[in-house]
């Protein structure tokens, strides 16, 4: 192995020969298939969504100016005030990353991005919570709720607590052949669902069934949706939060565009008693995001956090 660099050596480096590359099941939304999603999320807790309407202009500019931001010098970048550096949370979590981040639709959201990627980024989040609210319906739809909006609704509102954010996985000249580096430690996403965009750079992982890990292809033109956790308690556990990682490899950097959709601060979360079979209990205790939120800031990337809400 070659001698490293001190600051790949405090990073964690995997061996990325042996992963294989999962086969991500697809949604296409020109002819929409709501048994194919429901499949999907139950099986993998992810689907492949293409003809998903986000106009590819949009999302070719939008990578094509964060790559921009990015490429700027540590200062510029460090005086924008959503822009962090290797630091993932507040509770010391590192990976080999740098993002920008803001709340959406809640706040002033594109005060806080710097102001050349304002309008692309505002047309992008505008498409892709469309995009959000169809799938939701989708979901309804073949879960045959009566109510469309059932899970879309917390989308819909206007005080939903939705983030959006841009990670960039740098170039590192120093990972030795074979391996890579933890870009983004292994979590599950707090929110709804969250609707992941890239460039054509691979490193975005899921676990599997049996705890070992799958690549996910890249694909620009498409996005992969997840499950969340607050879709894992909504739905009494038939869909599981997905756990996922994203691995640098230091030879091409990544770029991800990730719409996380969150309800306002003030819903109640519980299991819906629509879904529930007869006799079925609920598998978790009654919250509202905000405490949700409260907790999972508080917890470390990897902990499981809906352990402290479900009913043992
Ligand atoms: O950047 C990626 O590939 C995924 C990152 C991620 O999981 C996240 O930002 O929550
Ligand atoms: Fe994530």
């Amino acid at each position: 192995m070659a001698l490293l660099h001190a600051e790949v050596d405090s990073l964690s480096l995997i061996q990325t020969t042996k992963f294989p590359t999962i086969n991500v099941p697809v949604i296409d939304l020109s002819k929409p298939n709501s048994k194919t999603l429901i499949n999907a999320w139950e099986d993998f807790g992810i689907v492949k969504v293409i003809n998903h309407g986000v106009r590819k202009e949009v999302m070719t500019k939008l990578e094509s100016e964060a790559l921009d931001f990015f490429s700027l010098s540590v200062t510029e970048k460090e005086s924008v005030s959503d822009y962090t550096s290797r630091k993932i949370g507040p509770n010391g979590d590192a990976g080999w990353v740098e993002h920008l981040m803001s709340c959406t639709l809640s706040c002033d959201f594109l005060q806080k991005f710097p102001s050349d990627l304002r309008p692309t980024v505002g047309d992008y989040v505008f498409s892709v919570r469309n995009l959000a609210i169809e799938v939701l319906q989708l979901l309804a739809e073949g879960l045959e709720m009566e109510e469309k909006n059932v899970f879309s609704k917390y989308l819909i509102d206007d005080n939903n607590d939705t983030i959006f954010r841009i990670n960039h996985y740098p170039l590192h000249s120093d990972v030795p052949e074979g391996h890579s580096l933890l870009g983004f430690g292994e979590h599950t996403d707090p929110q709804i669902i969250s609707i992941i965009g890239s460039n054509d750079v691979e490193g975005f992982q899921i676990s599997l069934n049996d705890g070992s890990w799958g690549s996910v292809s890249s694909d620009p033109e498409s996005f992969y949706i997840i499950v969340d956790d607050l879709l894992e308690v909504i739905t009494n556990g038939r869909f599981k939060s997905l756990s996922h990682r994203t691995l640098a490899n230091g030879s091409k950097d990544r770029l991800s565009m990730i719409y996380f959709g969150g309800p306002p601060l003030t819903a109640d979360i519980s299991p819906l008693i629509s879904i529930m079979e007869d006799g079925e209990e609920s598998k978790y205790k009654e919250f509202t995001w905000e405490e949700y939120k409260k907790a999972a800031f508080k917890s470390k990337l990897t902990t499981h956090r809906l352990g402290a809400f479900e009913i043992e």
